[in-house]
């Protein structure tokens, strides 16, 4: 599960680059504690990444420079944001502000 976890991190930073161009913030909904927002800050440092996860999942999690943690139930507030990124194990999704 590790592996295909940085297997998509890798498809997703190195060949969708041009996806997180123009992009100033980034909500990830349902990021759990994985290293997809992690990874996705350490190679666009100009982004602010929000992971929002349940607050038993996240709300220990310390923020770190442009990684911050919202501990909330996404069906109640999300915030606003230049993009929202859904990730599962079978669909990646992103949906844009325009
Ligand atoms: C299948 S995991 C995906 C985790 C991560 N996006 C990834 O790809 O590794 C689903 C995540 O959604 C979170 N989640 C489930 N219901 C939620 C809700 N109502 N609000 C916020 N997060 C929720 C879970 O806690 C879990 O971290």
């Amino acid at each position: 599960m590790a592996s295909d976890d940085r297997l998509v991190n890798s498809i997703l930073i190195d060949k969708c680059k041009k996806v997180f161009k123009g992009l100033n913030s980034l909500v990830d909904v349902g990021g759990g504690t994985k290293t997809l927002s992690k990874a996705i800050v350490d190679a666009f440092p100009h982004l602010e990444c929000i992971v929002l996860d349940l607050p038993h999942v996240v709300a220990n999690l310390q923020d770190s420079g442009n990684l911050k943690y919202d501990a909330v139930d996404m069906f109640k507030e999300v915030l606003a944001s230049d993009a929202i990124l859904l990730k599962g194990y079978c669909m990646i999704g992103m949906m844009m502000n325009a």
